[in-house]
């Protein structure tokens, strides 16, 4: 799918807006301040049912509202929408004018990535972001997965509860054993989902770093002791986990470090050979959600400026145009999105140029389209 229509209501400081999505590449470029975040954040929300900047969804309402609301058309007429009360804190969700009571449902139908400036927190914060963005990846390559990690986080829970309230030895070796068993499935999945994703890596890594495409490795943590068993590794650490009062190894314990020439890569890359390898992972995982995926994956960029000079936003025009997905990016400075113009001019019918993008401007939270091309409402 690819967004073909956007309507936003009491979202941030967006005035209500239905803008026209072309359905390859969308620039949209602003001041400071201007709304440009929002607007992504607007996409990412319908795709995530959160933000990617709060974890507070009240926030995301005009301010002296309680209500916003956002909605998608697709390419092929679906409509997905998304509103909250944040007084009542109601939220519905509607495919196709129905309700439905799972964000998941709209996460079938929709599957959105974002890389920000902040993005960098991948590579050098704890694990958390890190297993964020691979489960997002098996959330849609591995249909099967949401079950799975539900069921283990269920059992995890349980789990937990034995250890907190050390309860009899009969309980948590009997949660300890299911516990094990899920752990395994789990991280038997992720190991093939980042598998495949090490094996589409290259081809990005080619295109956006060419010089240290050959020194990278990835390294896939599976949550204990590599060459342990998970049930030896937890009666060996059965005290340690009593003192904490959680379940310390098991597949919700997962990492994946990125090497360059066997060295941390945050400690070898510069900033902007970081948001380089990140958009490349970000594009793997890209191909990977299309490939198996009834949905194309919709890529969001935010400040592409930020970190990039012009031979690498060169290189990020050549590899967004070999990506079969809808891109949205925004940039403070129209400068800045020169090879991307450069690159998508198209001959048409008639002999003439014609630019195969739609863009906008964001000014305090009105977004126009640049060209005749595009409508808005
Ligand atoms: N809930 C809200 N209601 C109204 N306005 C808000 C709300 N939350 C934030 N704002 C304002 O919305 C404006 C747009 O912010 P946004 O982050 O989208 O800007 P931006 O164009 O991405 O800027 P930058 O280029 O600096 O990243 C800011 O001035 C911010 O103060």
């Amino acid at each position: 799918m690819s967004v073909a229509k956007l309507t936003t209501y009491n979202f941030r400081n967006l005035s209500s807006v239905t803008i026209d999505f072309h359905p390859k590449l969308n620039f949209f470029v602003g001041d400071n301040g201007s709304g440009k975040s929002s607007l992504l954040e607007a996409i990412f929300f319908i795709g995530h049912g959160k933000s990617f900047r709060t974890s507070k969804v009240e926030h995301l309402a005009s301010y002296d509202t309680d209500n916003f609301v956002v909605s998608i058309k697709d390419d092929n007429d679906l409509q997905l929408g998304l509103s909250k009360n944040t007084a009542s804190g109601v939220t519905l969700i509607k495919i196709n004018g129905e309700r439905h009571a799972r964000l998941s449902e709209l996460a079938k139908n929709i599957a959105v990535q974002i890389v920000t400036p902040e993005s960098f927190k991948l590579f050098f914060g704890g694990p958390k972001e890190r297993r964020r963005f691979i489960d997002l990846g098996m959330f849609h390559v591995k249909h099967d997965f949401s079950k799975q990690w539900r069921e283990f986080n269920r059992v995890l829970k349980q789990r937990n509860a034995c250890i907190r309230n050390a309860l009899d030895k009969s309980s948590l070796d009997y949660w300890t054993k299911i516990f094990c068993q899920l752990s395994e499935n789990v991280a038997e999945t992720r190991s093939q989902y980042v598998a495949d994703l090490v094996t589409e890596l290259p081809f990005w890594l080619a295109i956006l770093l060419p010089n240290i495409a050959a020194k990278v490795s990835v390294q896939y943590l599976q949550g204990w002791p590599q060459k342990k068993n998970l049930m030896a590794a937890l009666q060996d650490s059965h005290e340690r986990e009593q003192g904490f009062g959680y379940s310390i190894y098991g597949a919700h314990k997962f990492d994946v470090k990125f090497l360059i020439a066997k060295q941390p890569l945050e400690s070898q890359l510069s900033r902007g050979q970081q948001k380089l390898f990140l958009l490349a992972l970000t594009f793997a995982q890209a191909k990977l959600i299309a490939r198996v995926n009834r949905v194309k994956p919709i890529l969001l960029i935010d400040d592409v400026g930020a970190e990039l000079d012009s031979n690498s936003r060169q290189a990020l025009s050549n590899a967004t145009s070999k990506l079969d997905c809808q891109v949205v990016i925004t940039a403070i400075e129209e400068s800045v999105l020169q090879p991307f113009f450069n690159d998508s001019q198209v001959i048409n019918n008639e002999g003439s140029e014609k630019n195969n993008y739609h863009m906008f401007h964001v000014k305090h939270g009105v977004i126009l389209p640049v060209n005749n091309s595009v409508m808005i409402e």
